[in-house]
């Protein structure tokens, strides 16, 4: 019989209210008891890894589970879903899609109601997760999502709403399938995979986001030694307030990987402009464009980079393209 490895790591779809009415995680993860919800060839194997909020999830842990989705793909393991809070889904998600070569069927899932709620969306969520992941032609197509019926890449997912069920969307692009009555379609094919090991993650990466009116401030502030990286998300197709060129210079003199993504919804960073602080000044200052990625998911890319040990060149045309 296959096996599917359930992988949990709490969110709200493992939480139930507490005394005092706040949502929390419990003593026990709730799902841990379906452990035969998959009828037919397969077998589960349901596992708690952690059993987090998941603002509390930190690179460190996204490895963890990187490595023990490793130990059961050389055990021969033919699909694993990951239950994950769905704040910071996304970010474990792409960081699973770009450190896992792409091989089974591997889908997080995750819940905006909590598992005492009328109409808690976590078990059938679950069940979705775990029928894409019985599903062969889920292999091969990256780390996916699945929610309230659809089927995301995770590079490009994004949470949307922040109480909403349809909550995750890809802009720009959309989903990759939709889940049918007995299973799952796809419709679009995966274009491109940035497979790219690591065996640490890399602290001090940071992403700021760019305002009208802003200034060296902030950039000053990671003007230190320990400063690894830096993701920001400028305005519109790739451009930043000119009052905050002087102290971003000084970050990449002192050789501080900046990368560049929009903060707009939809569409990519281009260096367009040439005006003071236009895309075509950044990029000729050594900012990096990345096309296609939110500011969150470039700050993960920006840690696998790093952490696989590119530098300069080689993490330049790493960044650079998440779509092609
Ligand atoms: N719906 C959720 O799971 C949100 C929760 N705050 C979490 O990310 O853990």
């Amino acid at each position: 019989m296959k096996q599917l490895l359930i992988l949990h790591t709490g969110g709200t779809i493992a939480m139930a209210k507490n005394k005092s009415g706040a949502l929390a995680p419990g003593v026990n993860n709730p799902l841990m008891a379906y452990n035969d919800l998959l009828k037919g060839d397969y077998q589960l194997k349901v596992e708690e890894m952690f059993n987090l909020p998941s603002p509390h999830m930190t690179p460190t842990q996204m490895l963890q589970l990187k490595e023990r989705i490793e130990e059961a793909i050389a055990a021969g393991v033919a699909g694993v879903v990951i239950t994950h809070g769905t704040d910071t889904l996304e970010e474990t998600a792409y960081f699973l899609d770009l450190t896992l070569p792409n091989t089974i069927p591997i889908v997080v899932t995750g819940a905006m109601r909590s598992s005492d709620e009328i109409g808690s969306d976590g078990l059938y969520n679950l069940i979705s997760a775990l029928k894409t992941a019985a599903t062969p032609a889920a292999a091969g197509k990256g780390v996916l999502v699945v929610l309230n019926d659809e089927v995301h890449s995770a590079r490009f997912v994004t949470k949307t709403h922040t109480t909403n069920v349809a909550t995750f969307r890809t802009p720009t692009f959309g989903p990759v399938g939709i889940m049918e009555n007995d299973g799952v379609k796809f419709f679009q094919q995966l274009v491109h995979q940035a497979y790219c090991p690591v065996d640490h993650v890399v602290d001090h990466v940071y992403l700021l986001k760019a305002y009208a009116g802003m200034d060296g401030t902030l950039f000053s502030a990671l003007d230190q030694p320990s400063t690894n990286g830096l993701v920001i998300e400028g305005t519109g197709a790739g451009n930043l307030p000119p009052q905050t060129l002087p102290a971003i210079k000084k970050l990449i003199a002192h050789h501080i990987p900046i990368v560049l993504v929009s903060r707009c919804f939809n569409g990519v960073a281009e260096p367009v402009y040439g005006y003071q602080g236009g895309g075509q000044q950044l990029a000729k200052m050594g900012i990096i464009f990345c096309q296609g990625l939110n500011g969150q998911k470039a700050r993960i890319k920006l840690i696998v980079g790093l952490a696989n040990g590119k530098k300069k060149q080689a993490l330049a045309t790493y960044m650079r393209d998440a779509i092609s």
